[in-house]
């Protein structure tokens, strides 16, 4: 069974005609936009959508969603997946290094809908938290991070020799500080470091958390 298909597929049957809608980034975002694109092949389902990365407006390209930005317009609802959800519903997200310009409109979106499989459900967030700098400013962050008390590596890319770069051109340090006992006071400390442009925990703005378990769909 497909949870995150399963999942991505019954929220993508909750979205409206004329709402402009955050297109999330990732596999799990991949099957939303994958089941948006063939409802408005088949309904004529008429939404905008604001993608949240390239892989996702290359995406909706394909699927022929027409697309807006958050220049343009305000997002109705955002959907989007998430490498982990706390039981007080922080998220940490980043995993696909997009997670800034994930935040910019998951977090102005007047619904904020989170899809997950149930694999990414955990007590506390304790994966490392992705943490997009401005290449300059890389070596005195890893050393700011490393005095709060974090492991930290700058990601390395896959596809190229060398540091993965972000959708805005940056770098991406995952920072390890263990389980996470106050993900709002860390999100905040974080993005206080000069060079930092945002970080993957995500504290407020959730709306709703659905999750695709081998028992069916429930919602935290
Ligand atoms: O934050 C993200 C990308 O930056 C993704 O939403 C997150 O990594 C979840 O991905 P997937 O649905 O593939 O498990």
């Amino acid at each position: 069974m497909n949870l995150k298909k399963m999942v991505a597929y019954k929220v993508a049957e909750e979205i409206r005609d004329g709402q402009v809608v955050g297109l999330g980034t990732g596999s799990t975002a991949r099957y939303f936009i994958e089941r948006v694109g063939m409802r408005i092949e088949k309904e004529e389902l008429d939404i905008l959508g604001v993608p949240t990365s390239y892989q996702s407006l290359f995406l909706a390209r394909d699927w022929e969603i027409p697309i807006t930005s958050i220049m343009e317009h305000d997002v109705d609802v955002a959907v989007d997946g998430a490498d982990e959800v706390d039981k007080n519903l922080n998220l940490l997200k980043g995993g696909g290094a997009a997670h800034t310009q994930e935040k910019i409109i998951d977090y102005s979106a007047s619904e904020f809908i989170v899809i997950v499989d149930d694999s990414k459900l955990t007590d506390k967030l304790k994966r490392p938290v992705p943490v997009e700098v401005i290449p300059a400013s890389s070596r005195l962050v890893c050393e700011e991070l490393n005095s709060m008390g974090a492991e930290v590596k700058i990601r390395m890319s896959d596809a190229k020799d060398g540091p993965l770069i972000t959708d805005n051109g940056n770098f991406v340090i995952d920072a390890d500080f263990g389980p996470i006992d106050d993900p709002p006071g860390l999100e905040y400390e974080i993005n206080n470091i000069p060079g930092v442009l945002e970080n993957g925990i995500f504290s407020r703005g959730v709306d709703r958390v659905i999750v695709g378990t081998r028992d069916g769909i429930i919602e935290l």
